[in-house]
């Protein structure tokens, strides 16, 4: 299963250039997040920087318990060994066939026999959908298959954290949308945590479990996707909706003149319905991060918009409304007020209607303190386990604010 990565006041910069500054998020274990952003906010500067391959000047990235910017080298290597990461086009050996570039982790890393080398490289091709194409060399086949390769290839070491940069670029919208639901499968399948960094739109509204923008050197939001799909933060639209129109301009920042007069003529840019979220292929197993994440969501459902909120509650079929103590809709219409649950589901596991999630008892103890961002005011487990409802009713708005939004300049 993937591990949790906590980042934690995150700053790096150049000499004098900013890249971002105080950036807090945490990946929950298994879920898939999407890290957008206008050209050069330092996307792939935050994908480095979660690896181990840059250092930031300020900050944690937290890992089974080990700060990676502050660890030593060999813990550093230690934790590397979780990661299997996708570069934009594969970062294949152009002389190797696809065979021995997807086996070259294996060669190097472990001590594995040919024949288990075997197994392994020709599991992750039947994965990645490239039987077949084992003699081929990188320059004989298309992008797509690169990127496919190159994904075998970072899979080969079972990672439990798995970053893509930019798994779209140079796709037609087909491929791209295959593409998409391979990362879903494979998430299925293998259940680790996946971070992409993507400019399509497409894969953002209906690939990930959270989304995350960088903007103007800052993490303008990251929260789970409902709550920034039905977000009216002018920057969260115009990126969301690839609107010309809004504060994001050919050089990031746009002059507030010009923005004022674009809203003067056009109006405040409606927030779309949202697409619903891919599905795995028929015939793979569930993904288990889903049914971990609907017990996270809900314990936070009150820091989140009312749009938002209604749409966690529209996704849960009406044995997990009944499950998780909210009353069953009659007329589809949802009345905020019943936002909260109740009490805690005591016979969860024995009711659950899916498998995995069904255990808010089980599984609320297990990281809840992990998966919030460090607050203030810090809650102990027991009283975290006190689900659903106490957690939330608890929390001030300003730890609600963190969680979804990020911190303000200078606050802790
Ligand atoms: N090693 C480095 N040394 C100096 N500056 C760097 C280095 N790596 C990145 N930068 C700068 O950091 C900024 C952010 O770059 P990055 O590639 O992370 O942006 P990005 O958001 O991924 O962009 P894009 O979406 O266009 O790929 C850029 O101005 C880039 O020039």
């Amino acid at each position: 299963m993937g591990v949790e990565v906590v980042v934690d006041g995150l700053s790096k910069s150049f000499g004098p250039q900013t890249i971002w500054r105080d950036v807090s998020l945490n990946l929950p274990q298994g879920e898939i997040s999407v890290l957008l952003g206008p050209s050069g906010t330092g996307k792939s500067v935050f994908l480095k920087s979660l690896v181990g391959l840059l250092k930031p000047d300020e900050g944690k990235v937290v890992i089974n318990g080990t700060d990676i910017c502050t660890c030593s080298e060999k813990d550093l290597y230690e934790v590397r060994k979780l990661f299997g990461v996708l570069f934009q086009d594969g970062a294949l050996f152009g002389s190797m066939n696809l065979y021995d570039n997807i086996a070259f982790p294996l060669r190097e890393h472990t001590r594995k026999s040919e024949s288990e080398i075997r197994n392994v490289v020709l599991e992750k091709m039947e994965m990645v959908g490239l039987i077949g194409a084992e003699d081929k060399l990188p320059g004989e086949i298309s992008g797509g298959m690169k990127k496919r390769a190159g994904l075998a290839r970072a899979l080969v070491l079972d990672p439990e954290i798995l970053l893509f940069d930019e798994p779209d670029s140079g796709l037609d919208p087909v491929r791209t949308a295959v593409q998409n639901q391979l990362i879903v499968d494979l998430n299925a399948q293998i259940d680790a945590t996946f971070l992409i960094v993507t400019h399509d739109i497409n894969t953002a509204r209906t690939v990930p479990d959270n989304i995350g923008m960088l903007y103007r050197r800052n993490l303008v939001m990251f929260g789970p996707r409902e709550v920034l799909l039905t977000s009216d933060e002018p920057v969260v639209v115009q990126f969301l909706n690839g609107r010309p129109d809004g504060p994001i301009g050919m050089s990031e920042e746009k002059d507030t003149a010009l923005v004022e007069a674009e809203l003067a003529k056009h109006g405040r840019p409606q927030v779309p319905p949202m697409m619903p979220q891919l599905e795995v292929s028929p015939g793979l197993p569930d993904r288990t991060a889903v049914h971990r994440r609907k017990d996270r969501v809900l314990r936070q459902l009150r820091s989140m918009n009312p749009s938002a909120q209604e749409e966690i509650l529209k996704s849960l079929s009406s044995d997990e409304l009944a499950l998780y103590g909210f009353k069953s809709p009659t007329t589809g219409s949802w009345p905020q007020q019943q936002a909260v649950p109740q009490a805690p589901p005591q016979t969860a596991p024995a009711q659950a209607p899916q498998p995995a999630p069904a255990q808010p008892q089980q599984a609320a103890p297990a990281q809840p303190q992990q998966q919030m961002r460090p607050s203030p005011h810090p809650r102990q487990p027991e009283e975290e386990s006190a689900w659903p409802g106490g957690l939330q009713a608890e929390e001030d708005s300003a730890g609600a604010r963190r969680r979804w939004f990020g911190r303000k300049r200078g606050e802790r």
